[in-house]
Formats: C-alpha cells, structure tokens, sequence
C-alpha cells in the first residue's frame, strides 16, 4: 500500500482539491509538529521527570500537572514562529497570546488545550492534545479576547491528538474526518484511516456515572433507559465506557460509534458543564459532524453557541446521531 504523508495529504487538498489555502497547511503541520514533541515527552514519562504535579493552578482553579504546563509551551513556543497567526488561546493560560512577530499579518487564531485527561497522566492511559482554528476577523488590529469569541461554525480547521498506545492525529479541515497514525521510527505522520464516519445507532455510552445523582430529569431518565437494557423501553442492552479522557472517548466514538456526555448538573446549577467550548467542545463538534455524528449542549447544536468568554464551559452530548437526538429531545419535553 502507498504509504501518504500527512504533509502529502494537505499538499493534494491545497493544490489538487483547492480545498485549504498554503498558509492553513503550513498552520496545520506546525500543530502536528508540535504534538509529535508533546507524544515524546509523554513516551518518556517517569524518564523525563514530566509526571506529576507543576505545583500551580491554571485560570480555572485547576491544579496543573507538569504535562499541562509542558504541553502549553510546546505549543506556543512552535507556533509562534511556525504559522500564519496573530494570536492563540489555551485552556492553561488566563488570557490570549498575540503573536509578537506578526507574519505577514497573521490571517489565523490558533486554541488549544493542551493536554486533555490530565487525570490519567500519572497512571499512563491515554492523554491527547485538541486544536481548534478560527479566522482571524477583517480588518483585526491587536487582537484581543472578543476576537476569539466566534462560534464554532467558524471553525476552519480542528483536530486532536491522542497519546496512547499508539499516537494518531485526527484532523477535519471541513472535508471529512482522516486518522493519521505517528510513525515513531521514521518520525512522519501516516494517512492510515480516511473519511472516518460515526453510525447513526449504537449501544455503548460513556459518561461519568458517580455524578448521577446530581442529574437533571432528562439526563436521569435517558441513562436509566440505557440501563434498562432489552426488557426496557429502548429493548436493547447499552455497554458503557469511560475513560477519562475526553480525546480517548470520542476516538473510540469516532472509530465504531457511541455517545459521549458529559452534562450539566445540579452541584453547581450556575455552571454550565465541565467542558470547555472553545478548546473542547467546539472542535470535537466540528470532528463528530464531519463523520456523520451530532453535537448538542442539550438544546442546540454546539457549534451554533455564541461564546461569550474565552474560557466558558458548556455541557455535552455528542456521538452517534440518533443518540444524540433522543437525549437532546429529552432536554425539550
Ligand atoms: O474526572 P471526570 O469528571 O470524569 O472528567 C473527565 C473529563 O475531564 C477532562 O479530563 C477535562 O479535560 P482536562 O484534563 O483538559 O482538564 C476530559 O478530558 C474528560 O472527559
Ligand atoms: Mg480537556
Ligand atoms: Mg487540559
């Protein structure tokens, strides 16, 4: 089989299909670099001293790991130099990071979190990395924090990274969903899965069950559904998963369908979910889509949100379609 480089692929979709422009590839292969460096400081783990504690706490009163703090830099110190943007954005840093060297204007605004499933660090499951690319709007001077509060149907590009048993980077430019798997000998990145789709119907779930007591109503009564299994009403017997990793989760979806929840709850009605929209739930919605899946916060189509802080949090549903939609018509009843 003809082995395709991922710099191959976006070559062909800029030059043959004329679906992305050179300064959106060359974006893209920066963030891809960068995930390369993070997946080897991942593989060395208790080697690299790169586990545990940083010892600080990010904007959202989160204790970072080492890995967070690590993975932001990467990150940031690549794409500074590496792409066409004027600013970027991170779960881990309170405010945004204009890019100081501006080339030749910066057309793109690059957000990350660097390193999700923090949790699963230290305890060697799989971690990744999730990218999301808006436009720079018209016109843009400095950039500021308003710049960045585009809703997801903006979205030009957005990927993750999964490090785990082996590392892949999962892209969507808009035109399908593709895998490319990290040739860790050679260093390249591999097209090895392409147009990735998600089935409409599925019987596996995932969402963290010790919170169930916090659901609200149509969230309780579509997981009690699921647990009914065949003599329920959905006559069928649901497995579930969850890994802790929202990158991990929705790979598995993306490779054989499921739904992924993670929902508001009655701890803190004042919060809107745990996930983040701009750095979490923004781009994997423009992945699911992409594949044949859907997205909701419960009531509406996640990419439609208009964001109103860089950091606001959002609750999900995402997966297989028809899931997605009976638990969002829940939301409605
Ligand atoms: O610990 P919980 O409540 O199960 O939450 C797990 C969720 O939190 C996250 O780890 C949040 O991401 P970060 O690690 O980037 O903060 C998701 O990846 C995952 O789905
Ligand atoms: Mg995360
Ligand atoms: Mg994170």
């Amino acid at each position: 089989m003809k082995r395709v480089s991922l710099t191959q692929y976006l070559v062909e979709e800029q030059r043959q299909n004329n679906k992305i422009p050179a300064e959106l590839r060359l974006l893209i292969e920066v963030v891809a670099r960068a995930c390369k460096s993070i997946s080897h400081a991942v593989g060395k783990g208790a080697l690299g001293e790169v586990l545990g504690s940083a010892g600080s706490e990010n904007v959202q009163g989160e204790v970072q790991k080492k890995l967070d703090v690590l993975s932001n830099e990467i990150l940031l110190e690549a794409n500074e130099w590496g792409g066409h943007l004027a600013a970027m954005a991170s779960e881990e840093m309170e405010t945004i990071h204009p890019i100081p060297h501006r080339y030749p204007k910066g057309e793109y605004m690059l957000l990350f979190d660097p390193l999700d499933g923090s949790s699963n660090i230290d305890v060697n499951v799989s971690i990744g990395t999730i990218f999301s690319v808006l436009k720079a709007p018209d016109g843009m001077q400095e950039p500021t924090e308003k710049d960045f509060l585009q809703p997801g149907t903006k979205q030009v590009a957005a990927g993750y990274a999964v490090y785990g048993p082996q590392t892949v980077l999962v892209l969507t430019t808009g035109d399908g969903v593709n895998c490319f798997t990290l040739d860790r000998e050679m260093g390249s990145w591999v097209l090895t899965q392409r147009n990735m789709q998600i089935p409409a119907d599925t019987k596996e779930f995932a969402i963290n069950a010790s919170n169930a007591r916090h659901w609200y109503p149509p969230v309780k009564r579509y997981v009690d559904e699921l647990l009914a299994g065949k003599t329920g009403a959905r006559g069928k017997d649901f497995n579930m998963r969850w890994i802790a990793s929202m990158v991990a989760d929705v790979h598995r979806i993306l490779n054989r369908g499921g739904i992924f929840m993670y929902p508001a709850d009655a701890r803190e009605p004042d919060k809107p979910g745990k996930l983040r929209l701009m750095y979490e739930a923004n781009p994997m919605a423009f992945l699911v889509e992409q594949a044949g899946g859907a997205a909701t916060n419960g009531k509406q189509r996640i990419m439609d949100i208009q964001p109103t802080k860089l950091h606001e949090r959002v609750a999900v549903f995402l997966g297989s379609k028809n899931e997605v939609e009976r638990v969002t018509g829940y939301h409605g009843e």
